[in-house]
């Protein structure tokens, strides 16, 4: 079943439900195509016009109420990873449940240069380790580059702290076969082998590898053999870099055959504690350009 929920002379976007809990968008604009789910308020791809899909979703992804959509970009919020405030008695799941909540549309626009989307969440006691009040916003510009900020609005009456990450699935066309020359030298803590602060020449993206680099600069992840340079700009601390490799990718359920040798998660993120006050508004964003490097 499949609704147009916009269109004018720049674009169209339709609404179709896949499911009990899944709405899927799917948007067609001059400059791209993409598709986001109102579950888990998700991109599931963006595909600039004439070159390839940027994110990669795995084909044996759950689309099941209280489990995340593996692939595209995934939001990791409030907490990212494993939250080191969990006890015995109150145990918190990886990641956070923004991924698993069911996102509204806000606003839809679009011009000739791109589409304009907002998603919007409001929530309360979503989780006993996170009970505040809050509303998240996704503000996405969908045009020749990719656009997202996820805005989070603290509407409790006491400061409240988050960590969180855009947790980018990025299509590639081996690990093996990318490089990411602008985290040689960075600092990172090794969430394999437990040491921090860690120092290393980085020769390619091949898992197993779980890195949080400590850096919020600019990268290019660039694909060898598709000829490709993702750069993407953020505005966050920290840069997670992760493939699992193919040992705990085929324990994984939700990941298909081999899928673990198509994609490098390179992921805009602020592993720790950031504080919100009362009533204020905390942004994490990310901006993504492709470039082709074929003549
Ligand atoms: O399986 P999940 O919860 O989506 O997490 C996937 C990976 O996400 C990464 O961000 C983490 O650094 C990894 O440690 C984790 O394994």
């Amino acid at each position: 079943m499949s609704e147009v929920l916009f269109s004018n002379e720049y674009a169209r976007i339709t609404k179709t439900v896949l499911n009990e809990t899944v709405e899927l968008l799917s948007i067609e604009h001059e400059h791209c195509s993409a598709q986001v789910s109102l579950y888990a308020g998700q991109v599931l791809s963006y595909k600039p016009s004439n070159t390839q899909e940027l994110f990669w979703l795995s084909k044996d992804s759950l689309f099941e109420p209280g489990k995340a959509i593996r692939g595209g970009i995934p939001l990791c919020w409030p907490w990212f990873g494993e939250n080191n405030k969990q006890t015995a008695q109150q145990k918190a799941g990886n990641h956070g449940f923004a991924r698993q909540v069911t996102w509204q549309v806000s606003a839809i626009s679009a011009d000739e240069t791109a589409v304009y989307l907002s998603l919007s969440f409001q929530g309360e006691n979503q989780h006993s380790l996170w009970p505040h009040k809050c509303h998240l916003q996704q503000d996405f510009i969908l045009g020749k580059d990719f656009k997202q900020s996820l805005i989070m609005t603290n509407l409790a009456n006491e400061p409240v702290e988050y960590t969180g990450a855009l947790h980018s699935y990025f299509y590639v066309s081996h690990p093996e076969h990318v490089v990411i020359e602008r985290l040689d030298g960075v600092a990172f803590d090794d969430k394999l082998t437990g040491l921090k602060q860690s120092q290393a020449s980085l020769p390619n993206c091949q898992g197993p590898i779980d890195r949080i680099y400590h850096s919020g600069n600019t990268m290019v992840l660039q694909d060898k053999v598709w000829q490709r340079e993702i750069e993407i700009h953020s505005n966050t601390s920290q840069w997670v870099l992760w493939n699992p490799g193919t040992e705990t990718a085929s324990a994984m359920t939700d990941i298909h055959a081999g899928g673990e040798h198509e994609f490098v998660c390179l992921e805009a993120a602020n592993t720790n504690w950031q504080q919100i006050e009362a009533g204020q508004t905390a942004v994490m964003q990310q901006h993504i350009k492709v470039h082709s490097l074929k003549r």
